[in-house]
């Protein structure tokens, strides 16, 4: 079971949203959007690393055309962000007139996307929404609202489903909230 493995390793792993759960919320999403943009099509921006589960789940349930396009950020180390947004890989698509959808797994202080929201916005869309998963509303130092929500969380750091500790836990099926146990090896 996977929550063992990394008890093992000294984490415990307490079980947070099922895949059933996120199956659901995401459900739920794909008939809102497909509904709100009925007759349009997508560009969807996944925000790598962390949204590829997510967006590969939710692109496959909209009864809209996509076309899919990724940009790389990170700012965490650890448990925390470092305040600082690293853009990685930019998109490759010309986002001037597209109606842009922006895919994420968790919106937390806002940081991330503040900054990617205001390098998107300069390019001229049609339209510019977010989708996120999970949202840590209480938690946000920057003005982010996203659109389309999956879950309201209040806090605790999440792993699994995309979600990742330093690069580990992000295959994990479920979504956990992660505390290393006292004494436990890496
Ligand atoms: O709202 P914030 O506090 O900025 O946090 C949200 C961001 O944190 C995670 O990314 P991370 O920087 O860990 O990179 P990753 O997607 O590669 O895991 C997550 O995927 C979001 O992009
Ligand atoms: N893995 C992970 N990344 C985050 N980035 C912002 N909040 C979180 C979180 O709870 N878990």
């Amino acid at each position: 079971m996977e929550r063992q493995l990394w008890l093992d390793r000294g984490f415990d792993l307490q079980l947070r949203y099922s895949k059933d759960r996120i199956n659901a919320e995401i459900a739920r999403l794909a008939a809102e959007i497909s509904s709100d943009f009925q007759g349009q099509s997508l560009l969807i921006v996944v925000v790598l690393k962390g949204a590829f589960f997510f967006a590969a789940d939710l692109v496959r349930e909209l009864k809209v055309p996509v076309e899919l396009d990724y940009v790389t950020l990170s700012s965490y180390a650890g448990t925390s962000t470092t305040g600082t947004v690293a853009i990685e890989k930019d998109l490759a698509a010309d986002i001037a007139g597209r109606h842009v959808l922006v895919l994420e797994d968790i919106v937390d202080t806002g940081l991330t996307l503040t900054r990617l929201m205001d390098l998107l916005q300069q390019r001229g869309p049609e339209s510019l929404n977010i989708c996120t998963l999970i949202d840590k509303k209480e938690r946000r130092q920057a003005e982010v609202e996203p659109k389309y929500v999956g879950i309201a969380c209040e806090g605790g750091f999440l792993v699994g489903y995309g979600l990742d500790l330093d690069e580990q836990m992000r295959e994990l099926s479920n979504i956990y909230e992660v505390r290393q146990t006292p004494g436990g090896v890496e």
